[in-house]
């Protein structure tokens, strides 16, 4: 039988290399990794599987603060870092491991479970739903019709050049007001900001310096970051044609918004533009005079939500309009299943378990979809993934539980 428990520290290098191999990375674990892992693993968190003493899966959660709608962080069980190794695969490892680590955050009281799935196949059957979407778009700059005399926002702001420790100081505040009116957005610690400014730069990854500019209001308020980096291409012709990449924008008003893609897009030399991963409604190809400039080059699912306290969730989110609804929530897990009834206006809402009858059955799966306002329940329904017990029910859902911004998480875990 294969053994499933938490590590010690002598366990740490094995479950590395095990980590490595499930993700087709470098098995061999050098002392520098060892060191960043020892670092920040909370061990108490950190599962590992062993047959005859060796690791042959992986699997590791920690805390995490995901902003429901309305702006209020909630408490989530963050997981990362999921393998099984090739020669222990399709035995139930995983099922194992999500089991003990799902259980333990019901237990803690986390509202919800979050994780970017490495394929979409993997995780609904443990109850998680794909509740946040993203899009990387591509820009062809001499397409996007803007005045090649640009010099800076037109509203009087300014946009600065600052370096990496000035990032470390000014970014976390900036995030924290980011997060509060983005739904979907989770907390960085200070490890985060450390690994993406070149001051913990991750083993066996060479670390670019790149560049990174502000964008201040006219009376000097912080509104916005773009850290970009950008390669050295010229054609036979001796033309400049760098593409600049970027690696996060993060920006807390559309005129910082408009103000950073404009900027990025507008720099001498640079006639493409990468994007990352962004929100699927950014402002970003509208913010041209020609959108076309910009063409999607991926849109996926990104971050998955399990919920494991339906009440809370409900209550913790805000509602645009008023009404009632009862749901009838199906957890086969048995970590939140029942029959609940919202009642939500502008105040606040209130989700109480209840024995009226049903108006939408559905999966606590399709719940984590909507839930963040992103999906809508008329379309579900009409893919047959929930069931309207009256009719008319999905479209007093969506009326209820979508949000007129969509929402996105900027980061990867
Ligand atoms: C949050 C993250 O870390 S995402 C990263 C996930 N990791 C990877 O993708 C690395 C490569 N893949 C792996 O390591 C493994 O294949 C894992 C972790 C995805 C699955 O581990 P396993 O131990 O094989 O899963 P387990 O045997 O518990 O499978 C449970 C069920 O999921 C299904 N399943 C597992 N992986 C997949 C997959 N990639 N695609 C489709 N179905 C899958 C199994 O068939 C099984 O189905 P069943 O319940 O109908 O029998």
């Amino acid at each position: 039988m294969v053994d499933i428990r938490t590590l010690e520290d002598a366990d740490v290098a094995d479950w590395t290399r095990a980590l490595s191999t499930g993700f087709l990375r470098n098995p061999v674990v050098g002392e520098e990794e060892l060191a960043y892992r020892r670092s920040f693993l909370d061990l108490n968190r950190t599962l590992g599987a062993f047959d005859k003493g060796r690791c042959v899966a992986t699997f590791r959660s920690f805390p995490q603060e995901l902003t429901a709608v309305g702006g209020a962080p909630v408490r989530a069980d963050a997981i990362s870092n999921v393998t099984v190794s090739p020669t222990h695969r399709r035995r139930g490892l995983l099922g194992r491991m999500m089991a003990a680590d799902l259980d333990a955050a019901k237990e803690r009281g986390d509202t919800v479970a979050t994780l970017i799935a490495a394929e979409y196949p993997i995780y609904g059957r443990y109850g998680f739903g794909p509740a946040t979407w993203t899009t990387q778009w591509e820009i062809d700059v001499p397409r996007t019709g803007l005045d090649p005399r640009w010099s800076g926002p037109e509203c009087g702001g300014r946009i600065d050049l600052v370096d990496g420790a000035d990032v470390r100081k000014l970014g976390p505040e900036l995030h924290e007001r980011l997060r509060a009116r983005q739904h979907g957005a989770i907390d960085r610690d200070e490890r985060w900001w450390k690994a993406n400014t070149g001051a913990l730069p991750y083993p066996n990854h060479p670390w670019t310096e790149p560049h990174y500019a502000t964008y201040r209001a006219p009376d000097g308020e912080l509104q916005g970051l773009v850290v970009y980096a950008a390669d050295d291409n010229w054609n036979d012709n001796k033309q400049p044609q760098n593409t600049a990449t970027v690696r996060g924008l993060d920006a807390v008003t559309p005129a910082a918004e408009r103000a950073l893609w404009q900027y990025v897009a507008s720099i001498d030399w640079i006639t493409k533009v990468r994007t990352g991963y962004r929100a699927p409604d950014d402002l970003l190809p509208d913010v041209f005079p020609d959108p076309r400039a910009a063409r999607v080059t991926s849109h996926a699912d990104w971050l998955w939500v399990r919920i494991l306290d339906v009440v809370r969730a409900m209550e913790a989110r805000t509602y645009q309009g008023g009404g009632s609804l009862v749901l009838d929530v199906v957890d086969p897990a048995g970590y939140t299943g029942g029959r609940f009834r919202l009642e939500a206006g502008p105040e606040g809402a209130s989700c109480t378990p209840t024995k009226d009858g049903a108006e939408l059955t559905l999966d606590v799966r399709e719940l984590a979809s909507l839930w963040l306002g992103d999906a809508s329940a008329v379309r579900l329904a009409a893919l047959g993934m929930v069931t309207e017990e009256r009719a008319g029910a999905a479209a007093a859902a969506d009326a209820l539980l979508r949000t007129s911004r969509r929402p996105w998480c900027p980061d990867i875990f």
